[in-house]
């Protein structure tokens, strides 16, 4: 059996691990992403990879990686919460740079809006672009982020329901800013946490990460997340307030707080707030029979707050290489090797969307 083609689209965590995956199992992919290059799009700032038995540096550490504090007493709850972040458990990585590391030895094609798909008469498909442009391939596989534009495609060619809507919409959003710290500052940061540290009280979730440093170390740069309950989120406020009026809400909220857990938010100047948004989830589902999957947030978008989502959609990558590599040498259907995918994919990830979800609604209100 010759090799199939896989047509991937989206670029991000999961589009780059799978067109890995598929390389490392000899298997033919085209990968489409809509930004014009690497660099076109803030990536975000960091992101943790569990990895228990791989994490070699993290075994080895010494220093505390990670807390969780009262946020009123600045004492650690990490164990009394039963909450592992033990050495060994998880890397940390820079997300830009973990990109690029996943951008080695692939084809991207840069520049390429995914519009919608066909399924062709012998049942594999066909890939349109918003600039005209078409592609053939026997799989489509939608790795194309929360607002995926493939999964709408199945859902309204499939079970097309108003409501519920497609998306759960989470009663809680996020206000988040970026800061700059001398080394001074940073080493305070990093007696709460090398890679990040989070404080919890009522009314108070505040995450705070480190991004990177500048590379004479004399800086710094750090982000923070501020997580509330919000009871009107497809209508919140924080969608038309001003930069100010964010960090002035955030202020208000903090200002009660062991004072070392809130430095970070004295230190924010108003013109580098970040955008805030509300959050949202899925439980995924199989995909109708055919030519067509989904990974990652594509299918089951899940709250931050248990920093599962990219490994589940790193984890679906690796699954899906495995599933098609075995149908290719055992000659079996590629479609069926789709639903074998989701099969595993879907408990696993259910329970990551539940959980995180979980949290989100037991934030201290
Ligand atoms: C604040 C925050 C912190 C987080 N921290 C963690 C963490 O510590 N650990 C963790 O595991 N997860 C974390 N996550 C979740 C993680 O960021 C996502 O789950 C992960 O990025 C999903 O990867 P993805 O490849 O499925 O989607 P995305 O990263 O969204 O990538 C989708 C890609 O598809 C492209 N695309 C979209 N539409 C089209 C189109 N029409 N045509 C072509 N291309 C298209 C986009 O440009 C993008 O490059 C965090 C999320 C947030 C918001």
């Amino acid at each position: 059996m010759t090799s199939p083609k896989v047509l991937i689209i989206g670029g991000g965590l999961g589009g780059l691990t799978l067109a890995q995956s598929l390389r490392y199992h000899g298997i033919d992919y085209e990968l489409f992403e809509r930004d014009e290059g690497p660099q076109a799009r803030v990536q975000g700032w960091a992101v943790a990879l569990q990895c228990p038995s791989a994490c070699l540096w993290g075994s080895q550490s010494r220093t505390l990686q990670v807390d969780i504090y009262d946020a009123y007493t600045g004492e650690s709850i990490m164990a009394s919460r039963g909450i592992d972040y033990s050495p060994g458990t998880f890397i940390r990585v820079n997300r830009v740079k973990y990109r690029q590391y996943l951008l080695i030895g692939l084809d991207v094609q840069w520049g390429h809006r995914f519009s919608h798909h066909e399924v062709t008469e012998s049942g594999g498909v066909k890939a349109f672009f918003e600039d005209g442009s078409t592609a053939v391939g026997d799989i489509l596989v939608g790795a194309d982020g929360l607002r995926s534009r493939a999964r709408c495609a199945i859902v309204r060619d499939t079970m097309y329901q108003p409501n519920p809507p497609v998306l759960n919409t989470v009663p809680t959003g996020i206000i988040i800013g970026e800061v700059t710290l001398n080394r001074e500052q940073c080493e305070r940061q990093a007696k709460l946490g090398r890679a990040f540290h989070a404080c919890i009280g009522k009314d108070v979730y505040l995450f705070t990460g480190l991004k990177s440093y500048s590379s004479d170390l004399s800086e710094g740069y750090f982000y923070w997340l501020f997580f509330f309950a919000e009871a009107q989120p497809t209508e919140s406020w924080i969608n038309t307030a001003s930069k100010a009026e964010l960090l002035s809400f955030v202020k208000g909220k903090v200002q009660g707080i062991y004072p070392a857990l809130r430095e970070i938010v004295d230190l924010q100047k108003v013109e580098e707030m970040g955008e805030p948004f509300v959050l949202y989830d899925r439980v995924p589902e199989m995909c109708p029979a055919g030519p067509v999957t989904l990974i990652g947030d594509a299918t089951h978008p899940m709250t931050p707050l248990r920093g599962e989502g990219a490994n589940n959609a790193m984890r679906d990558s690796v699954e899906l290489g495995m599933k098609l590599s075995e149908a290719i040498q055992l000659g079996t259907s590629l479609a069926e090797a789709l639903r074998a995918y989701e099969a595993v994919m879907i408990p696993r990830a259910t329970q990551s969307v539940l959980l995180s979800r979980q949290i989100a609604l037991n934030l201290e209100r």
